[in-house]
Order: structure tokens, then sequence, then C-alpha cells
């Protein structure tokens, strides 16, 4: 028995548009982000997909983007858990600012340092190590427990918490986890065999 784990990072925000770090920050979804958000929805529907259990972060446009999955999927009456240990990477100092202005400050390779290297934080904020010492205890005692036992999970968070997702699931480096990025609004689904480890990537 396999169970199935969709992660889902949120649609655009407002923030991604105007191009700003927002780490704990709490923008919205634009409409576009919207959209992105129902497309999911639709396309997991049309997969065939029926999850059990719904988690998402303590972040609006991660509660938005599953809010609107769930309308799209047609599913109503259902406890959704929300939890900051899957809350988006606290980008600390940098929150708020334009990147291409950091990057004018700092350089490009710092700033490529700072959102992308596995264990350099950001000025008072968490590196993606850091970021997985919150995200992974908690998938790994809420979360795969019920995929060991067969259920279908939907998580809608963020890039960097998915990231640290990904990169345990899939076993990744931190050279290889560095290049790999997650679109808004972009599932990523997962067969998680009994034994808990990855089965199987599914392409939708
Ligand atoms: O600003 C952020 O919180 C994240 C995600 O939008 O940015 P980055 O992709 O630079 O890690």
């Amino acid at each position: 028995m396999t169970g199935t784990l969709i992660l889902v990072r949120h649609g655009q925000s407002d923030w991604n548009l105007k191009n700003l770090f927002t780490g704990w920050r709490n923008p919205d979804l634009t409409e576009q982000g919207q959209g992105e958000a129902r497309a999911t929805g639709r396309a997991l529907k049309g997969a065939g997909i029926v999850p059990d259990l719904f988690y998402t972060s303590a972040l609006r446009r991660a509660q938005h983007t599953l809010d609107l999955i769930l309308e799209e999927m047609g599913i109503l009456n259902v406890t959704i858990t929300r939890n900051v240990a899957l809350n988006e990477r606290d980008y600390g100092d940098l929150s708020g600012l334009n990147k291409d202005d950091a990057r004018a400050k700092w350089g490009e390779e710092q700033v490529l340092v700072w959102r992308r290297s596995f264990d350099v934080p950001p000025p008072g904020g968490e590196s993606l190590k850091d970021t997985a010492a919150r995200t992974l205890p908690y998938y790994e005692a809420e979360i795969l427990p019920a995929l060991k036992a067969g259920k279908t999970v939907l998580v809608a968070a963020h890039g960097n918490s998915l990231r640290a997702l990904v990169m345990a699931i899939e076993g990744l480096t931190p050279d290889e986890i560095l290049a790999r990025e997650i679109g808004t609004g972009e599932p990523t689904v997962y067969k998680i065999g009994a034994d808990g480890t990855l089965a199987e990537r599914v392409t939708l």
C-alpha cells in the first residue's frame, strides 16, 4: 500500500509580483496567483486525486491557495490543519526588500547564497537547513504516519519550506537542492511506501 503526498506551492502573491523578499510577512495572492491555485485544483481533480488530509502554513497566501484548490475540487467541510512549521523560510532582515535592490547592494553572488545555499542564513533569518529543522520533524510526526497508512495528504505551503521537504524525500544533496525551483501554484506529487520512503514521483 502506498500513500500519496501532494505538495503545492502557493500561487503568485502580491510580493512575488513586486519582487520582494517575503518570508514570514503575510501578503495575499494576486489575481494570477488565485488562477494558479484554481488550475492546480482542477488538475488534481482531473487526475482523480481525492485527499484525506489537508495541511497548510500559518500564512495567508498558502491558506488561500488551499481554499481555492478545495473549491475547485468540490471539497467542503473538511478539517484543515495550519501550522507555523510549514511557513516559508524566515528571510530576517531581507524581508520586504526588493530582490534586485538587494543584488545591487550586496552583489549577485551573496544574494544567491542567501536565497539558495543550504546552510547560510540571510541576516537575522533562517537558512534552508534551519527551515528543514522545523519542517521535517513536523512532516515526520504529523504527515508521514498517514502516508505510511496509505492516506492521501495535500499540503499547501511555500517555496523554501517545500524545498526542505523535497530535499529529504528525494534524498537530494545540498548542491542538488540549490538548483531546485518550485513555481508558484506548482504541485509535486509523490507515492510514499509503507516504510515511509519515496516509491515514485508522479507527473500529473
Ligand atoms: O521571498 C520569499 O519568501 C521566497 C519565495 O517567494 O523567495 P525566494 O524564492 O527568493 O527564496
